[in-house]
C-alpha cells in the first residue's frame, strides 16, 4: 500500500530510537542497544512488595502489548504514557480506564499495570489524569518502572525486541553503512503474505535490500488457532521467497519494483545494484535460512493494512514519514493538551489503540478485553471485515504509516513496506475459494500458504455449522427444528446436536426466567454451546425464540470466530397465526396477565434484518419451510448436493 524510506532524523532534535551515541551499526555488538526499559530485579522485587498496597489495573490485551512496545524502547528510551497523543507527528499508546475505576486515583499515585493473571508488568507513577471529552474515560498519563515483558509462550523464537533485532541484523550481516544500500527493509504483514507480496519481497531482495517481514501480533491470543495459522502461513511465505520465480509472479515483481522506484524517488535517493537475488542460500559468506526474516511484534494489526479492499488501492505511494524523529521528544514545558480524542489509530471493527478502557481492581485479574480478530479469513465477514469511511481511511493510514515506519525505524530498519501489494488477493476472495475447496491458483497466494490455508479452513461442506432459529413462541421453530435434524440425518455427513429452547431451559440455563438480562444470558450460552460444536465440526441446531438483535449477533460472531459457518433462520409466522396456535395456552395467560413479559405481547420481539433463510408457517407446511432451509444450505454450499 505504501512504501517508505526512513531519512536520517534530526540530529539535533530528536535521537535515532536507541541511539546513545555515534556508532556505526554494522561495527559489530554495540553498546548503544540498551532500549529495554526494565528496572533491576532487585528494584523490581521492591516494585513488586510495594505494589501490595498499590491499586491496580488490569490490562486488556490490546493494552498489554502498547505497553510492551513502549517497554521494548519501541518509542523512544524513555517511554511512558506522556500527556501528547502524537509526538512528531507519530500516535503514541495511551492509556484510558473508565471514569469512575479513576476516581480513587490522583496525581503523585503509583498504579500497578498487571497481565489478565495478574502478574505486575510495569508501575505507572501518575503524573496527571486527563478527562475525556466525552467524560466516559480518563488518560492515565505518567512514567513507567517495567518490571518485566509479558509472557509469551506461542513462537518465542520469532518475537524479537529491537535491540536483538539490530543484533541480529549485525549477526547476519545485514546492516549497511548507509540507508538503501544492502540495509534490511521491513515489510509489515497485518495479514497474509501472497503471491504479489512474495513478488515484492523479491523485488527488494534484487535491489540489494534484506527483508524483515514485521508481523503485529498484538492481543493475540495464544491459544487461538487462527493466530497460529497465520505465523505459519507468513512461514511458508517466506519459503516461497527463496524458491525460484515463476514467470506469471515476474509481472507482479516487475510492477512491485516501479511501485518502489516511486517511494524510492520520493525519499531522494536512489537504488545501488545488488546481489544475484536468485543465488540459493548456502553459498555465500554467512548463509542464513532465508533471504528475509520473520518477527513478531506486539503492535496491534489493522484490518485497513491486513487486505486490500478494492481493486488498485494498494497502489497508493505515500511520501516518506518523518518517523525517524523520536515521538516521545519534550514539548514545550508545562504542556497538556486540553483534552483528549480517540488516536483513531484503529477502524472500527478493530479493537481502538490504547483506547479501550481497563479495568480497574484491587488485586486480582479483571476480565480482559476482546483481542483483535486473528483468523486470517472469516468467510462470512465479520468484525474484522468491516470497512469504514473513505475519508476515515485515509486519515487512519496516515496515522498508522508513520507510527510504523517509525516503529521499523526503531527495530533497526531503514525503510518500510506497509500494507498488501498490488494483486494481493482479497480476504472475501481467498474465502469463496476455500469456501468451496477449490484450488487457490499460485497466482493468489503461494502454494504452500494455500495448503496451510485448506488444512485449517476445509470446505463449507465439510465445516462445522450452527443453524440458529428465531421467531415466536408458537411460530414452528422447534417442529421445523426436529423436522431439519430428521432430514439431515437421513442424508448422513453431519454430526448434529439440537438446542431446542426448552430443553435447554429445563437444563443448560434451569434457574433463568424472561427478563432482558436472563433471555440474553440465556441466548448467550446457547451461542457458546453452539460456538463449541461448530468449533470441532460438528453441526449445531437450536431453537430459542432469541428476541434480542444484538445478542443473535454475536452469538453470530462467536460460532464465526470459532471457524463454524453460521445460519440464521427467521420462522416469521405472524403473532396472530402463532396466538391462535396458543398450543400451550401461554397466549392465554399472557393476555389474562398471568404471565408478564410475553415476547409479541408485553414484550418486544426485534423482527431480525439479518436472516439467511425467512420461513412463514402461515404459508408454508412443515415440509416445504424445511425444503427451503435446505435448499440455501445447498446452494451456500453447507450441504453437498443430494
Ligand atoms: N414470558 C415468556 N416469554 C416467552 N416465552 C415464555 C415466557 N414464559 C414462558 N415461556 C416459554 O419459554 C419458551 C421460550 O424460551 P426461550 O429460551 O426460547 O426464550 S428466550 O430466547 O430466552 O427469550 C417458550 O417456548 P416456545 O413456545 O417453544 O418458544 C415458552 O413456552
Ligand atoms: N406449517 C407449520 N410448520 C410448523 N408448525 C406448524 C405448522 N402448522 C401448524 N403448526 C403447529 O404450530 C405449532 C408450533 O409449535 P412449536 O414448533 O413448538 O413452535 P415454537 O418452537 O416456535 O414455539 C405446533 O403445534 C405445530 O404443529
Amino acid at each position: 500500500m505504501s512504501a517508505t524510506s526512513h531519512p536520517d532524523p534530526d540530529p539535533d532534535r530528536l535521537p535515532k530510537p536507541g541511539a546513545t551515541g555515534a556508532t556505526d551499526p554494522s561495527h559489530g555488538p554495540a553498546a548503544d542497544d540498551r532500549l529495554l526499559r526494565l528496572v533491576t530485579p532487585d528494584r523490581a522485587a521492591e516494585l513488586t512488595t510495594a505494589s501490595l498496597g498499590w491499586p491496580s489495573l488490569t490490562l486488556t490485551p490490546v493494552q498489554l502489548a502498547e505497553l510492551e512496545l513502549l517497554l521494548v524502547g519501541a518509542f523512544g528510551p524513555n517511554p511512558g504514557y506522556p500527556a501528547a497523543q502524537e509526538l512528531a507527528g507519530v500516535p503514541v499508546p495511551i492509556l484510558a480506564v473508565p471514569a469512575a475505576d479513576a476516581e480513587p486515583l490522583a496525581a503523585g499515585d503509583t498504579v500497578a499495570l498487571r497481565d489478565p493473571e495478574g502478574v505486575m508488568i510495569a508501575a505507572l507513577h501518575v503524573r496527571t489524569l486527563l478527562p475525556a471529552p466525552a467524560g466516559s474515560t480518563v488518560r492515565l498519563v505518567g512514567t513507567l518502572d517495567g518490571v518485566r515483558l509479558p509472557h509469551h509462550p506461542d513462537h518465542p523464537a520469532l518475537r524479537l525486541t529491537p535491540d536483538q533485532l539490530r543484533a541480529e541484523l549485525r549477526a547476519r550481516g545485514w546492516t549497511g553503512p548507509q540507508v538503501g544500500a544492502g540495509a534490511a527493509w521491513a515489510v509489515w504483514a497485518d495479514g497474509l503474505l501472497h503471491t504479489a507480496d512474495v513478488g515484492r519481497i523479491r523485488a527488494l531482495t534484487r535491489q540489494g535490500k534484506r527483508c524483515v517481514v514485521l508481523a503485529p501480533v498484538g492481543g493475540a491470543d495464544p491459544a487461538d488457532a487462527g493466530h497460529h495459522l497465520r505465523v505459519r502461513c507468513l512461514q511458508a511465505a517466506l519459503d516461497a521467497v527463496d524458491a525460484p520465480l515463476r514467470p506469471s509472479e515476474a509481472t507482479l515483481a516487475s510492477e512491485a519494483v516501479a511501485s518502489d522506484a516511486i517511494a524510492a524517488g520520493a525519499a531522494g535517493r536512489r537504488h545501488e545494484p545488488g546481489p544475484d537475488p536468485y543465488r540459493r542460500p548456502g553459498t555465500g559468506d554467512h548463509p542464513p535460512r532465508h533471504r528475509s526474516l520473520l518477527v513478531l511484534v506486539p503492535a496491534v494489526p489493522s484490518a485497513l493494512l491486513a487486505t486490500p479492499r478494492e481493486p488498485g488501492m494498494s497502489a497508493t505511494v505515500l511520501p516518506p514519514a518523518g518517523g525517524t524523529r523520536h515521538p516521545l521528544a519534550p514539548g514545550p514545558a508545562g504542556f497538556e493538551p486540553a483534552g483528549f480524542e480517540p488516536s483513531g489509530l484503529e477502524p472500527s471493527g478493530f479493537e481502538p489503540s490504547g483506547l479501550e478502557p481497563a479495568a480497574l481492581s484491587s488485586a486480582g485479574p479483571a476480565p480482559a478485553g476482546v483481542a483483535p480478530a486473528a483468523i486470517p479469513l472469516e468467510p462470512d465477514g465479520g468484525a474484522a471485515g468491516a470497512t469504514p469511511s473513505a475519508n476515515a481511511d485515509a486519515e487512519v493510514l496516515a496515522r498508522l504509516t508513520a507510527q510504523r515506519a517509525h516503529l521499523a525505524s526503531s527495530y533497526g530498519l531503514s525503510g518500510s513496506l506497509i500494507g498488501p501489494a498490488i494483486g494481493a488477493p482479497g480476504r472475501q476472495e481467498l474465502a469463496s475459494l476455500l469456501d468451496a475447496g477449490g484450488p487457490i491458483p499460485a497466482e493468489l497466494t503461494p502454494p504452500a500458504v494455500a495448503a496451510e490455508l485448506a488444512r485449517a479452513i476445509p470446505p463449507r461442506s465439510q465445516r462445522g455449522l450452527t443453524i440458529f432459529f428465531t421467531g415466536l413462541s408458537g411460530s414452528g421453530k422447534s417442529t421445523l427444528a426436529g423436522l431439519l435434524v430428521c432430514r439431515l440425518l437421513e442424508q448422513g455427513g453431519r454430526r448434529i446436536t439440537l438446542l431446542d429452547g426448552d430443553v435447554v431451559r429445563a437444563h443448560l440455563s434451569q434457574g433463568l426466567g424472561f427478563s432482558r438480562a436472563d433471555r440474553d444470558l440465556n441466548v448467550r450460552r446457547i451461542g457458546f454451546v453452539a460456538a463449541q460444536v461448530a468449533g470441532a465440526g460438528g453441526t449445531a441446531v437450536c431453537a430459542p425464540i432469541a428476541p434480542y438483535a444484538r445478542v443473535r449477533t454475536q452469538v453470530r460472531e462467536m460460532v464465526q470466530a470459532a471457524g463454524g459457518g453460521f445460519v440464521l433462520v427467521h420462522v416469521s409466522t405472524p403473532l396472530e397465526v402463532c396466538e391462535a396456535r396458543d398450543r400451550k395456552g401461554l397466549y392465554a395467560k399472557a393476555r389474562a396477565g398471568v404471565i408478564p413479559a410475553f415476547t409479541g405481547v408485553s414484550d418486544p420481539y426485534e423482527q431480525p434484518t439479518d436472516a439467511d433463510v425467512t420461513v412463514d408457517t402461515a404459508q408454508l407446511s412443515g415440509d416445504e419451510a424445511v425444503d427451503r432451509i435446505l435448499d440455501h444450505l445447498r446452494v451456500a454450499g453447507w450441504l453437498t448436493p443430494a
